[in-house]
């Protein structure tokens, strides 16, 4: 089933051009890492699809009501901003809010529970939000896209800030959850994790796609040089790939 469909998307930002027509699919079952240098377009990308900030071209979801979007797809923006004093549970109870019993039925219960067991943060439960650490802060965000329940999860650099645990945790929590049926577009600036974790890489250079595919097609040699000006030394491991930047 296709979550995600994007055609010939155009943006830009402060009229200069960030995105020129892309056009990006994924599927129910995908963990797609969306790789790229700073500044390449990926924040814009994931806005523009979630319809967030105008854009030409196509965007399925953009499309749809904000009721229809809410449950079609969970967000993680790149700011982990908490607005208020609210506890973990109350923040992530706020992924409910599009479902029929807005946070306090049965159904939500159960789904704010499990993302809280998924995220293992039950010590934090009653915790006020705002005074976690910034890994913390990112972790109970996550959780409150888990409760959502949609089926295409896009996280903007969803491991930023965690630390080396947690970056693993959350990379085989994505994988389960694309295991499970869902599908996942994740920003992500480790290139060991994303093709250790990600079933297809996504790599944005120059406001355009450059490749897509498996991850050990995307991270060739002449591709990391071109959108990253840089070389990669790869290292096989038993536990899959380290890329060195060098
Ligand atoms: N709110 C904004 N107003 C104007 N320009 C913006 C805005 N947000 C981003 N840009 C510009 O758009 C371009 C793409 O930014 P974007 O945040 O999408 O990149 P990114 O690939 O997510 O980068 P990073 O890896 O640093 O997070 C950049 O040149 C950036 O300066």
């Amino acid at each position: 089933m296709m979550l995600l469909d994007i055609r010939n998307l155009s943006v830009s930002r402060r009229k200069r051009p960030v995105l020129h027509a892309v056009s990006l699919q994924l599927r129910a079952g995908e963990l797609v890492g969306l790789i790229g240098p700073n500044g390449a377009g990926k924040s814009t990308l994931m806005e523009a699809a979630l319809g967030l900030i105008p854009f030409a071209g196509r965007s399925n979801l953009a499309s749809m009501t904000p009721e229809g979007r809410a449950r079609a797809a969970a967000y993680l923006p790149q700011s982990r901003e908490i607005a208020w004093p609210v506890s973990v549970e109350d923040l992530i109870a706020l992924g409910r809010i599009p479902w029929p019993g807005g946070g306090r039925g049965p159904a939500d219960r159960a789904a704010i529970d499990a993302a809280i067991a998924r995220m293992r943060l039950e010590p934090y439960r009653k915790r006020t939000a705002l005074r976690l650490s910034g890994g913390e802060q990112t972790r109970a965000l996550i959780a409150r896209a888990l409760a959502q329940e949609a089926p295409l999860l896009i996280a903007d650099e969803p491991v930023a800030g965690l630390d080396p645990a947690q970056q693993l945790a959350c990379l085989r929590l994505f994988r389960s959850l694309a295991d499970e049926g869902r599908g996942v577009l994740a920003s992500i600036h480790d290139l060991g994790l994303a093709a250790r974790f990600c079933s297809r890489l996504v790599l944005l250079a120059g406001g355009e796609i450059l490749a897509d595919g498996p991850p050990d097609a995307v991270l060739r040699d002449d591709l990391m040089r071109r959108a990253f000006g840089i070389a990669t030394r790869r290292v096989d491991t038993p536990d899959g790939p380290a890329i060195l930047p060098v």
